[in-house]
This record gives C-alpha cells, sequence and structure tokens, in this order.
C-alpha cells in the first residue's frame, strides 16, 4: 500500500469508506499559518454527497477535527492530522452483493492485491470517498498558495457527449476562476450546463452512469517551477491527479490534440511585455520541459462513468464463479461535478510541494 506522497511536504491519508472514519495527516506545514477553517468547510463542502439528485444519496456532512499541529488557529509546525467521521454508512447494501466483484470497481484487483481482507463494504479504502480528506489538505495548500497569488479553478467541461468550450488559455483570470468555485454545477455556459445536467438524470433514470472531462487552470505560478527530469511539473500534477479514484486521463494545454497539429500551430510564439516573456498562444499549457513558463497552468481531467450501475453485467464472484450482477444502493450517476473540488485539491497540494 502506498498511503503517503509528497517531497517537501508529506500527505499520508487513511481509512474506509464503511468504517469509522477517514482522514489525512499533513506533515510540512510552515509553523504560524493562519488557517481559514470556514472556507475549509466551504470547500469540503462543494464536494459532500447527499445534496442532489445529480449525486449519490448518502448524507454525510464531512465535519471535520484537527487533532494535531494547530493551536489557537495556526499551524504550529508539527504534524497536522485531521479526520471526518463516517455517519451514514449502509453496509447491507454491499451484502446483499454476495461479495460480486462490480465490473469497473476495485472490488476484484483489491481482493487480488490484499488476499481478500480488505473492506470491500463501500469500496473500502477505494472509495471516492477518500477524497474529502484531499480536499481538506487541498484547501489548506490553495490557501498557502493564495498567500503568492497563485489561484486555482476548474469548469465541467464535458458530460458524456455535451461539452463547452475550453478555457481561453491566455487570458483565464481570477475573477472567471472565483464565479466558477461559487457555482453548484460549474460550467462557463448555464445551457450547456442545463443540457449535461439533463444528460446525468436520464443516465440515472436507466440506472447508469456518465462519465466526462474537468478543465482546469492554475494562474500566476512564477516561470521556473519544476523538477526533470523525473520529477517534471507534469509528472508531479499527473501523480495526485491519477490517485483520484475514477480518473482515467490527464492532458496538459493541447494534450492529444498536438497529434493533428503541425510544429507551425503547436509552437507558442514568444514576446517580451514589460520585460517578462509571454507566449501569444498557450497550446503548451504553461508548461515547456517539465518547468512552468509564467503562462496559465492548464490541464484537462477525464472521468470514466461511475461503475457501480444496476444494468445487468456478467461478472465473477469470490469463489471464481461467472454470475450476473445489478449494484443497487447509493451511488453518483456521475462523478465529474462532485470530483470539480478534489481536482483542484490535487492540484493544490502538488503545487505547494514544488513550491
Ligand atoms: C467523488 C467521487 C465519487 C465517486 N462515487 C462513486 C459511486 O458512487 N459509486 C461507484 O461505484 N464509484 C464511485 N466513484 C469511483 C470509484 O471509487 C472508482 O471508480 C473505483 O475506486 C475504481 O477505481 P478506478 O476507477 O480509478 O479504476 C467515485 C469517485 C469519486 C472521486
Ligand atoms: C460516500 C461518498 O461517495 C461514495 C463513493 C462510492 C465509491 O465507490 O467510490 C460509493 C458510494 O458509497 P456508498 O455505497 O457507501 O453510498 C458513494 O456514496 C462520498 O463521496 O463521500
Amino acid at each position: 500500500m502506498s498511503g503517503s506522497w509528497g517531497k517537501k511536504v508529506q500527505y499520508s491519508i487513511f481509512g474506509e469508506s464503511h468504517g469509522k472514519g477517514i482522514g489525512i495527516t499533513i506533515d510540512g506545514l510552515p509553523p504560524g499559518f493562519e488557517i481559514d477553517l470556514a472556507e475549509v468547510t466551504r470547500e469540503l463542502e462543494r464536494r459532500a454527497p447527499g445534496k442532489s439528485p445529480l449525486s449519490t444519496a448518502r448524507n454525510e456532512k464531512d465535519a471535520f477535527t484537527i487533532w494535531s499541529g494547530f493551536l489557537n488557529g495556526k499551524t504550529t509546525g508539527s504534524p497536522l492530522c485531521s479526520s471526518i467521521e463516517n455517519k451514514d454508512q449502509r453496509s447491507a447494501d454491499y451484502e446483499s452483493l454476495a461479495w460480486k466483484f462490480r465490473p469497473g470497481h476495485a472490488d476484484y484487483t483489491g481482493s487480488i492485491k490484499y488476499k481478500h481482507f480488505n473492506d470491500l463494504r463501500g469500496g473500502g479504502h477505494f472509495s471516492g470517498r477518500l477524497t474529502a480528506p484531499l480536499v481538506f489538505a487541498g484547501a489548506i495548500a490553495k490557501q498557502l498558495l493564495r498567500q503568492q497569488n497563485i489561484h486555482i479553478g476548474s469548469h465541467i467541461q464535458r458530460i458524456s457527449s455535451i461539452s463547452e468550450s475550453q478555457f481561453d488559455a491566455v487570458t483565464i483570470d481570477q475573477a472567471t476562476l472565483e464565479q466558477l468555485k461559487a457555482k453548484s454545477f460549474p460550467v462557463l455556459d448555464p445551457a450547456v450546463g442545463e443540457s449535461m445536467q439533463e444528460c446525468i438524470l436520464s443516465a440515472k433514470t436507466a440506472g447508469d452512469s456518465v462519465g466526462g472531462i474537468i478543465e482546469a487552470a492554475v494562474i500566476h505560478l512564477p516561470a521556473g517551477l519544476g523538477d526533470p527530469f523525473f520529477d517534471s511539473l507534469e509528472s508531479t500534477l499527473a501523480h495526485l491527479l491519477f490517485s483520484i479514484p475514477a480518473v482515467k486521463g490527464v492532458e496538459f494545454g493541447a494534450g492529444f490534440t498536438f497529434a493533428q497539429m503541425r510544429g507551425s500551430q503547436a509552437n507558442d510564439a514568444m514576446y517580451s511585455k514589460d520585460n517578462v516573456v509571454v507566449t501569444s498562444t498557450n497550446h503548451n499549457g504553461g508548461i515547456l520541459g517539465g518547468i512552468s513558463n509564467g503562462m496559465p497552468l492548464i490541464f484537462r481531467v477525464a472521468i470514466k462513468p461511475t461503475p457501480s450501475i444496476s444494468v445487468e453485467q456478467d461478472t465473477v464472484n469470490a469463489k471464481g464463479e461467472n454470475v450476473s450482477i445489478r449494484v443497487e444502493g447509493r451511488h453518483d450517476p456521475c462523478i465529474v461535478h462532485r470530483a470539480i473540488p478534489v481536482v483542484e485539491a490535487a492540484a493544490a497540494m502538488a503545487i505547494w510541494d514544488v513550491l
């Protein structure tokens, strides 16, 4: 198992979806940093389940307790440990699956790896629920980054086959990112957002699920961040982004569309503006040679359709028998809108570590 990550800051995550609770220990925070706890709560509320028909009905408030490393409103510099109690587990949903491995979930691979000792209830340690502690840590990282005028924001760029415009990779600004943060379904175009929500509800009615793409931007990142060869800025970000359950693709800048461009289209022409080197386009998403170039950092994350669906599918049970499965219970018909604060948190944690 690898429950810890980070070089200059060490993050260590723990818990299971149907156990007593989940949490994270952060080692390496600067002493004397005043954490805005109300803002941490708001970030956790952006991710929390049970708030809308677009999401799982499991009703968790995700209230956190800080056990260490925090005194009189400020970090002490020693490891900061925080936990969130699980309050609304319904483990009977999983017993009724009679230990059939859910296609698309980690039941089979987890059982192989952990010799059938892993907690399968609610996906155990593989559950999307473990992203609540990530959001906690990310909320602190975001506050630390803001001190350096670095801001992170994101929008739902695609749900299934419905998509909206990508960010303008050169002009994306703080006001746009702040407006998105205030929305419960963060899109640039509200009309497209309506269609996306209808698409999610229609999949839910069919007992099915849909996936999509989150596009994120990090602005005012100074040029020169990233440690090639192996700790290129892309590698560090991708490491944390791929740790998020259901993330199956990450691309930076033009990403996979680079394949259809010529060099003359792909290169970002450079010029000097007020003695700062900038580019007139930003196909490279603010990173060259694994190092930030001072332009907005732009990346996209593909999120697969939720695996637990009530459409009948073939699978295998723990005895190795061929069986069919329909997964009932309380599941997200789509993970994308719930993962928005998670993707932002992962990016903030990664960038804070690099800084
Ligand atoms: C915020 C969030 C919520 C999720 N909700 C569900 C869910 O309700 N049901 C489900 O089967 N999977 C859900 N997932 C996805 C599974 O946890 C994930 O697909 C599974 O652990 C297998 O990992 P993989 O998809 O990365 O291979 C969620 C993931 C996230 C990030
Ligand atoms: C609880 C959360 O999401 C859960 C993520 C999840 C999964 O398999 O990833 C499966 C469901 O768990 P349960 O069957 O216990 O309701 C979701 O509700 C959360 O995000 O906080």
